[in-house]
């Protein structure tokens, strides 16, 4: 499991040590193990790029704080390894002593002015690598001035390597909020903890591959802001059935999807519940969507009945589900108000009341989210959504007080708890239609098996009220998976996700 902090809770772990209570000077140390973790994350990123370290250049633009300590010290450490080494000084200040080991080791520096932003931004550029320490965690908004424009112009120049100290600069550690201009980084580097801004989009989208360095601090660290399962959680969160398990003892899923109009979604979210290793499933809808369900999935049980005669562990229901099918969403709408735990999905999304329940999981795309938080009185559309999608997700789970996934390149799940959970194995090739009708099945098909078992949870560090949250990204994980695996870098179906999901299963 990857935990993520936001800054402050960071700075808070950090502090005893910069007050010295630990010790004259433990603060620099800090500083020293994190300079020493940047530049050893930069030798091996030339390497693995086949680049020899004596002779490669390296640009640092160093920002006042320390975070334009941890990049000068770093740059030091680099020219002593026979790196060529400049620094551009950001903010005219820089941190003394950082400067003067750089100054010592024989790296250059330049300060930034007004007039020769682009001139030092073709000289950075031109660089083996760039280390981006402009801004770390006691940055207060984005960019501005020189430093801007500086960072516009090497954005524009696409340089070869680009390391972020931290963060990248602009954007906010605690919710992930990028203020223009970023430079987007092959690589971040951050110290102590993951950050959680690192883990949400925009700022996921800037930060590349992410490498955590120890400094020291771990164990003053609390309860962390966001959480990433990782396959070893997912091996030990995943059911497997017992000797004498039986059909109804593994869980059944309860299916309310498709319509005349979008009869495939009531398909693929069959498919996704059956990958996804369910003991049965049942499924109510019109005649001919049955038949449909039927033919592509003979497996399942199909009926016109009514939600309170069906007996199931768990319900799916919205997905391709029609306006105008008064039956379905009344059947939606029934399965939710069961207090059976519920994975709602597209259609359903406007058809449920306001306020619902932490086992209900809502599953908006941004679009959808922006129309969920305009019904509750929350103005913002989906640019607003996809601009701080922590604090969007995070709004929808406090006034729905239900779970809520919301779908993209980084999947965000939220509970109304305050639990967070971020999960990003997914390729953009998974941006097809009925993709989302297969993650509502993997969903579906979790919570029949696994939603009662508290105790399974408790064992991995999970709340029992965090578990329809762990469970969404659980299957977040799996989707994503699979798509990576069914596209091999190429073109994916939506029925491909679902047939890579069983193997994914049986890898985990
Ligand atoms: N606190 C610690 O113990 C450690 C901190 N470390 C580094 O220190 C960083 C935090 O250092 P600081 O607290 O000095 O903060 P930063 O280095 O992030 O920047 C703060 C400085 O930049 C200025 N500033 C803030 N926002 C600005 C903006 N939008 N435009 C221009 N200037 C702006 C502030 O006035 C301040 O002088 C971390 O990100 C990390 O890189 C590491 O050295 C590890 C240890
Ligand atoms: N750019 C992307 N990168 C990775 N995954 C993505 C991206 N865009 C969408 N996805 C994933 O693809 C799925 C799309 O779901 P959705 O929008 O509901 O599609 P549909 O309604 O057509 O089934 C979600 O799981 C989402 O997280
Ligand atoms: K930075």
């Amino acid at each position: 499991m990857i935990s993520a902090y936001t800054g402050t809770q960071v700075r808070e772990a950090e502090k005893p040590f910069l007050d010295d209570a630990l010790g004259p000077g433990a603060g620099a140390v800090l500083m020293q193990r994190a300079a020493y973790g940047l530049a050893n994350a930069v030798i091996s990123a030339l390497r693995g790029r086949g680049q020899r370290l004596y002779g490669s250049s390296v640009a640092v633009l160093a920002g006042k704080g320390n975070n334009g300590g941890d990049g000068l010290f770093a740059a030091a450490l680099l020219a002593g390894r026979g790196m060529r080494t400049t620094a551009v000084l950001t903010a005219g200040d820089a941190h003394d002593a950082g400067l003067a080991a750089f100054r010592k080791a024989g790296g250059y520096a330049v300060t930034l002015t007004g007039d020769n932003a682009a001139e030092l931004a073709a000289m950075a550029g031109g660089a083996d690598v760039v280390i981006d320490a402009i801004l770390g965690t006691g940055a207060q908004g984005g960019l501005r001035g020189p430093a801007a424009a500086l960072i516009e112009a090497l954005s524009r120049s696409r340089p070869d390597l680009v390391v972020a100290c931290d963060i990248p600069s602009g954007v906010d550690a605690d919710s992930g909020e990028a203020h223009a201009p970023v430079l987007a980084a092959d690589l971040t580097v951050t110290f102590g903890a993951a950050k959680a801004g690192l883990l949400a989009d925009p700022g996921a989208d800037s930060a590349g591959r992410v490498r955590v360095i120890p400094i020291g601090i771990e164990l003053a660290l609390p309860w962390p802001a966001l959480r990433r399962l990782e396959a070893r959680d997912l091996s030990a969160l995943l059911p497997r059935p017992e000797r004498r398990a039986h059909k109804y003892s593994r869980g059944v899923l309860g299916v309310v999807a498709g319509s005349s109009a979008y009869p495939g979604a009531a398909v693929l979210a069959c498919k996704g519940a059956l990958a996804a290793g369910v003991g049965m499933v049942r499924y109510l809808g019109p005649p001919d969507v049955a038949d449909l369900v039927r033919q592509s999935c003979p497996e399942v049980v199909c009926s016109a009945g009514a939600v309170a005669d069906t007996h199931v562990q768990a319900w799916l229901v919205g997905s391709g589900l029609d306006d105008s099918d008064e039956q379905q969403l009344q059947r939606a709408r029934d399965a939710a108000d069961s207090g059976l735990p519920t994975i709602a999905d597209a259609g359903a999304l406007p058809a449920l009341p306001e306020v619902l329940a932490p086992q209900v999981i809502l599953t908006p795309h941004a679009g959808e989210l922006s129309a969920l938080l305009e019904r509750l009185g929350v103005s913002l559309d989906r640019s607003a959504v996809e601009a701080s999608t922590l604090s969007a997700v995070r709004r929808a789970a406090g006034l729905t007080e239900a779970t809520v996934l919301l779908k993209g390149a980084t999947t965000l799940v939220a509970s109304p708890f305050q639990d967070f959970f971020s999960q990003a194995e997914a390729t953009p090739w998974l941006a097809t239609a009925g993709s989302g009708d297969v993650l509502a099945g993997i969903i579906g098909g979790l919570l029949a098996q696994v939603g009662a078992d508290v105790g399974r949870f408790g064992d991995q560090g999970i709340d029992p009220d965090a578990r329809w949250a762990a469970i969404a990204a659980m299957a977040a994980s799996i989707h994503g998976r699979a798509g990576v695996r069914a596209s091999g870098g190429g073109p994916v179906t939506a029925s491909g996700i679902a047939d890579a999901a069983r193997e994914v299963m049986r890898e985990l």
